[in-house]
């Protein structure tokens, strides 16, 4: 069961943050098997054939069982939730003349691995997730700046809840760490759990040794395709900080982990779950782990001991998995589209609580993303 808070692993400060229940170049590092370098003499990034040829191309280190998303792509959203998100806030129906736009993405961002960060292997001991990846900068960023959006799957935010009380995206049938919400009022939120781009492996600062988060999620308008969307913002700098900044010290520097705050209902969520599994693996005999970091994390025991799960990742589900190769946009979608009769027993709404508002449409598919047709 999911509660709003462990939806959001952030909040962008219009109650549309971070849900469920985390222009080229490449740099050194280990490249993942599905890696090809980006040629920053590209004539077509930033175009429409740009986008294509760029979802064959991925960051340094990216893992082969995720897939790189160039752009956002779409399951279950209505024609209505597709109008909203192609809205200003500021445009929508009722709005108040005071409400501001959104901020936006820069117009030239081009599409495909951002030069500004890089995804590393966490090999930390000390770091709480260790043995998996993290997100750094490659550069250093003023306080305040853009860093890059946040993409994955636009989905229904509606979780359905399973024999445990444990949510699950109807979108991907289980809980995701990558699902920030998008907007809650509309009902949608972005998945970056199966396909989504290197903002997916932003780790919390807790337990990392920083004091603080250094970076946000906020909600943005991306002029580019006409839509909104979640961004990674460095975070804005305070007065002290500001001072520093004057003297060139703000912002993120250039090698430092990129972190953000989940936000606290994320990890108490994270806690609640831990407990009721241990209590399921001793009546059972066997412990599971659902987390939603199963398919990149290449080593399980700091994670299973930071998080109070007595679980390990090898056991985790593979069934659902889809396949790792996919390249084209149309495999892409193909290989996405969910057209599963998906038995459960009810769904939530989006504030979490338990409460059987629907039953569960039988057929969910991708719509194709209007960025690709
Ligand atoms: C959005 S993912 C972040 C990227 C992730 N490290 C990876 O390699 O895919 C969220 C997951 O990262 C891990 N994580 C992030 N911040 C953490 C922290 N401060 N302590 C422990 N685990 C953390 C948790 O497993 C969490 O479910």
């Amino acid at each position: 069961m999911q509660n709003q808070e462990s939806r959001s692993y952030a909040d962008n400060g219009r109650g549309r943050g971070v849900a469920s229940r985390g222009p080229g170049e490449n740099r050194g590092g280990r490249r993942g098997p599905a890696s090809k370098s980006v040629s920053r003499s590209d004539s077509r990034l930033g175009s429409e054939a740009g986008v294509k040829s760029l979802v064959k191309v991925v960051p340094s280190n990216w893992p082969s069982s995720v897939r790189y998303l160039a752009i956002p792509v779409y399951a279950g959203i209505s024609p209505r939730q597709r109008q909203l998100l192609q809205t200003q806030p500021a445009d929508m129906p009722g709005a108040s003349a005071s409400t501001p736009p959104l901020p936006e993405i820069p117009p030239v961002l081009r599409f495909g691995p951002s030069p500004l960060v890089e995804i590393h292997a966490i090999t930390d001991p000390a770091h709480p997730a260790c043995g998996q990846y993290g997100l750094f900068t490659a550069r250093h960023l003023p306080a305040g700046s853009f860093i890059l959006p946040y993409f994955g799957v636009y989905h229904r935010g509606n979780v359905a809840v399973g024999r445990h009380g444990q949510g699950t995206n109807l979108h991907n049938k289980k809980e995701s760490d990558y699902d920030l919400w998008l907007d809650r009022d509309a009902d949608v939120a972005v998945d970056a759990e199966r396909c989504g781009n290197e903002a997916r492996f932003i780790n919390d600062y807790r337990g990392t040794g920083k004091p603080r988060a250094n970076a946000e999620f906020r909600e943005v308008w991306d002029p580019r395709r006409g839509e909104r969307g979640m961004a990674v913002f460095v975070l804005p700098a305070t007065k002290r900080l500001l001072q520093k900044a004057v003297s060139g010290t703000g912002g993120i520097a250039k090698g430092e982990e990129i972190l953000v705050s989940y936000g606290k209902g994320f990890w108490e969520m994270r806690q609640k779950e831990a407990r009721e599994k241990e209590t399921v693996g001793e009546s059972t005999g066997k412990n599971e782990d659902r987390s939603g970091n199963q398919g990149n994390a290449i080593n399980t025991a700091a994670t299973a001991t930071v998080r109070g799960v007595s679980a390990n990742q090898s056991q985790r589900e593979t069934a659902d998995e889809p396949p790792a190769s996919a390249n084209t946009p149309a495999e892409l979608l193909g290989t996405l589209s969910i057209n599963d009769r998906l038995e459960v027993d009810s769904v939530t709404d989006r504030m979490g609580s338990l409460k059987v508002v629907a039953k569960f449409p039988k057929n969910l598919s991708f719509e194709q993303c209007p960025a690709l047709t």
